[in-house]
């Protein structure tokens, strides 16, 4: 991979972000909110030209405690119809006056196979209830206001987030702020983000693109995992999808006895009696029942290489066995959002400790050697 892919394509998993946002324009006439009070009064509020008053009905209709109403509001007509794959279910409106805020919170999953929600926000006049989302410790604002007063033409945006990410709404300052709410659900277990590719989708496919000629063949998959990825590691899938790049779900047991080698394993590494032993010899007892392609011996680009003139006769006799030649390179690009697991053993030193085998979930993309390689129209 030469430096400047190397570059794009960590570039765009560094990017990444867990949420979808924009605006778009929509006709006026699929701007009309049809709701009922108190069962009796049928409205129609069309947001291309709703002025404060009919906001203020609406915002009364929606706010019964505080304005010692019995309202209720139904919604007859959705804004939104949905792409393959992927469904959208109408769940609720929500209509912010000023001082009105939502605290941070993540959205409960109402049934099984919801994977995020979108919002809609409708064109109304309004300051402040910016949109704040975090995951991993970092923040993403999105000024909703700010984009419908540059917007010329009838608009509404959108924000679609996964379930895992907080988010808030900030006061209201002035004016009505009015949202409606989907839960999103993946109609089939394994729909993927090609359904609806977002910014990371397009770069990351661009960037890998460039490697231009990939071999097709199916892709494995290992452990049940692969079933459940989420965000940035199913977009990577998808592009790896749909560029025939062959990809599986690893354990990566990076410097394993003294630092010395890194192992990839479809299971983790199994120590049937975790007696007190030189690490090695763990490693031996762990090992001797699997195959080079159930745990592979791999040189990480820029870290040390095992020097195999330096291994004893006896631990170079059993490593080698898990070594291809020339040996498997993994370049690291970026880590998973992932898991990992623990296989403890009673260490063998000064005095007897506990030490174990860490391995960490990855994702490998096979780049096959040139020669191996199929042209691909994309
Ligand atoms: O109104 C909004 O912008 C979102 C509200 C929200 O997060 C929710 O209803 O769960
Ligand atoms: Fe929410």
């Amino acid at each position: 991979m030469s430096r400047q892919v190397y570059a794009k394509v960590a570039q765009a998993l560094r990017n990444r972000t867990p949420f979808h946002s924009g605006i778009c324009t929509v006709p006026d006439h699929q701007l009309s909110l049809y709701y009922s009070q108190g069962g009796i009064t049928h409205r129609r509020l069309d947001f291309s030209k709703a002025g404060e008053d009919e906001l203020e009905a609406l915002y009364r209709t929606c706010k019964p405690a505080t304005f010692g109403r019995n309202g209720e509001n139904s919604i007859t007509q959705g804004l939104f119809t949905c792409d393959r794959g992927v469904e959208m279910e109408l769940y609720k409106l929500n209509v912010d006056g000023k001082d009105d805020f939502f605290k941070p919170h993540k959205d409960t999953p109402r049934r099984i196979g919801m994977v995020g929600s979108l919002v809609v926000v409708l064109p109304t006049q309004h300051e402040g209830g910016q949109f704040v989302l975090r995951k991993d410790r970092k923040e993403w604002t999105i000024d909703f206001a700010e984009k419908f007063a540059a917007a010329t033409e009838p608009s509404i945006c959108f924000v679609a987030f996964f379930g895992d990410v907080e988010h808030e709404v900030l006061p209201v300052t002035s004016g009505y702020r009015v949202t409606l709410t989907y839960n999103l659900y993946y109609e089939t277990p394994h729909a993927t983000s090609s359904y609806f590719p977002s910014p990371v989708h397009r770069d990351l496919k661009e960037a890998l693109v460039e490697l231009h000629e990939y071999a097709c063949s199916s892709h494995k998959f290992t452990g049940s995992l692969v079933h459940q990825l989420k965000g940035p590691d199913q977009i990577l899938a998808d592009v790896c999808d749909e560029l025939n790049l062959r990809y599986s779900l690893k354990l990566l047991y990076k410097g394993i006895c003294g630092d010395d080698f890194d192992l990839l394993t479809v299971d983790q590494l199994q120590v049937d009696d975790p007696v007190e032993c030189e690490s090695e010899e763990t490693l031996w007892d762990a090992l001797h029942d699997l195959t080079i392609d159930d745990a592979e011996g791999i040189e990480i680009l820029g870290r040390c290489r095992v020097d195999f003139r330096e291994l004893e006769q006896s631990t170079l006799n059993f490593l080698s066995a898990y070594y291809r030649r020339p040996p498997t390179q993994v370049l690291e690009l970026w880590p998973m959002s992932s898991v990992g697991v623990e296989t403890p053993y009673v260490g063998y030193g000064n005095e007897a400790s506990l030490d174990m085998f860490y391995g960490t979930a990855c994702m490998m993309v096979a780049i096959d050697p040139a020669e191996s390689r199929k042209i691909l129209n994309v």
